[in-house]
């Protein structure tokens, strides 16, 4: 197992590490009064520019940045601070982690934020399938009131904050950050247009920042150490702006899934063969992993990077597999896939990729909220045309099919989730043509049902 430093989670492994007792004896709250008490609301906002945080819910966007699109409040305005706790994407399963055990160390990073965007209030949105993160994290919070850490004059400062959690009802879409809102405000989860971005026109009308847990996670340390140093323990180099540790999930077919911690810039074969330990069948090889939650399109270790011109940002990867490239936003974008929420899933030969699909393009089907047409009726006809195909009656001329589905969903849509049925959609037949050839030959054997360890991540929910 590789020895990078944990700093995001190295509280994680003391006894009873969601108490305020253990948490504050290991250092938390040490930088919230640290921000509060000797710096201004904008020295904090340069040091989370200075980090290179990108999202860690899975756009990559720079939180900095985002912090500084804020609209400038207005006479009678509020600005909130929302965090998505929603955690739905398949595959993913980290930022439940901090909030069940280190729960206190979101809290700190939202007081930190909450006083650098001049935010009084902040609304922590967690799916309530996490019924044990809720309660850590009310618990946490009734702990930092009962220590003047929030409430009406937080370490002594005249800038009253208050952090509630709301319990989302595990919609997928309600991740969505403006399906989230309108949740959060009482309303159908639907998504809104963007523009207006949230930081313009977010919770109730006011500008508002939405963040992920672990990019606020984040925060506490980027103010401890600095926004420089912080960006430094990337691998990467400065200027791709990419900065940073992060949390890296690993689950399906290799021998020690979970939740690890490393830089950002460490490869997927790392992640895969140091992290996850190898293959759970040494008899079986990958065959394919899905890079980050299920809407990513899926990565095969025999492609290779093609950056051939010296002056392309890959090219010092030129000819080498996509698992050898770092693992980070920007890269990930260059090899045609996504970093997304870096949570993978890792498949061995022993799956049958158009069975693999048609568990996401089912769930898919059934989480679209049904408001754009290409997004309703593409995932169902997905689903109902890998239904077809495995039940052996379809024809070659449905995997075109497919591909044609897809490219008419992507773009012509509210938000991102008919982008991110389709691009996995299309990654699976351009990689694996052959195979869905086959089956809309011959149909699917009974063996090509998923094991547990890939079903219990491409969660298969029958449409409703
Ligand atoms: N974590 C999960 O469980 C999960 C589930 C599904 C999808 N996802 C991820 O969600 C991603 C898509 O998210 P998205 O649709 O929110 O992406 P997006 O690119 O629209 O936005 C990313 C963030 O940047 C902000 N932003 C972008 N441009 C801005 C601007 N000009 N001014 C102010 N703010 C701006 C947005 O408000 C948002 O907070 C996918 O890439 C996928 O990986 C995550
Ligand atoms: C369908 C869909 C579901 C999403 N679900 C989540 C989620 O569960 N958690 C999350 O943090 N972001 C999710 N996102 C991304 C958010 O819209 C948004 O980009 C994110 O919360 C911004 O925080 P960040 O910049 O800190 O990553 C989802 C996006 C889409 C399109
Ligand atoms: S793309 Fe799909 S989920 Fe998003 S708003 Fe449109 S119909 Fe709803």
């Amino acid at each position: 197992m590789p020895s990078y430093q944990n700093i995001l989670s190295n509280r994680y492994t003391l006894a009873r590490s969601w108490t305020l007792e253990v948490a504050e004896r290991a250092g938390a709250y040490q930088q919230a009064r640290k921000a509060l008490t000797s710096m201004t609301p904008d020295q904090i906002k340069a040091e989370v520019k200075a980090a290179n945080i990108r999202g860690r819910g899975g756009a990559g966007f720079p939180a900095g940045m985002k912090w500084g699109f804020l609209a400038p409040k207005k006479e009678g305005q509020e600005v909130y601070l929302v965090i998505n706790a929603d955690e739905g994407e398949p595959g993913t399963f980290k930022d439940r982690t901090i909030m069940e055990k280190d729960p206190h160390r979101l809290i700190e990073g939202c007081i930190i934020a909450m006083y650098a965007i001049g935010a009084h209030k902040c609304w922590i949105y967690v799916r309530c399938e996490l019924v044990l993160a809720i309660a850590r994290l009310e618990a946490a919070i009734r702990e930092a009131h009962a220590r003047g850490f929030l409430g009406a004059r937080p370490f002594g400062k005249e800038h009253a904050l208050d952090i509630h959690v709301h319990p989302g009802a595990g919609a997928y879409i309600c991740g969505e950050e403006t399906s989230l809102l309108n949740s959060l405000e009482g309303k159908r989860g639907e998504p809104r247009l963007k523009p207006p971005f949230p930081a313009v026109k977010g919770a109730f009308g006011m500008p508002t920042i939405v963040n992920n847990v672990e990019t606020i996670s984040a925060v506490p340390d980027v103010v401890a150490m600095g926004g420089e140093a912080w960006s430094n323990i990337s691998l990467l180099p400065p200027e791709m702006k990419d900065g940073g540790t992060r949390l890296y999930g690993i689950s399906g077919h290799v021998k020690r899934p979970g939740v690890y911690e490393a830089p950002v810039g460490i490869t997927m074969r790392e992640l895969i063969y140091d992290f996850g330990g190898g293959m759970l069948h040494p008899d079986r090889k990958l065959k394919g992993v899905i890079p980050g939650g299920s809407s990513t399109p899926v990565l095969r270790e025999q492609d290779k990077v093609e950056a051939k011109d010296p002056k392309h940002p890959l090219n010092k990867w030129h000819g080498k597999s996509h698992l050898d490239v770092p693992m980070a936003v920007d890269t990930y974008r260059g090899i045609g896939t996504m970093l997304g929420t870096c949570c993978a899933i890792v498949m061995d030969t022993s799956v049958s990729m158009v069975e693999a699909s048609r568990n996401l393009m089912k769930f898919y089907a059934h989480e679209s909220c049904g408001q754009c047409t290409p997004c309703r009726e593409g995932t169902g006809w997905l689903a109902n045309v890998l239904d077809q195909i495995a039940a052996g009656r379809g024809k070659p001329s449905d995997v075109d099919l497919l591909v044609d589905i897809s490219n008419n969903m992507m773009g012509n849509t509210i938000c991102a989730l008919a982008d991110g049925t389709a691009m996995p959609m299309l990654a699976f037949v351009r990689k694996f043509r052959k195979e869905f050839l086959e089956a809309a030959e011959k149909g699917l054997p009974q063996s090509a049902r998923l094991d547990e360890a890939i079903r219990s991540q491409l969660v298969r929910r029958e449409a409703a």
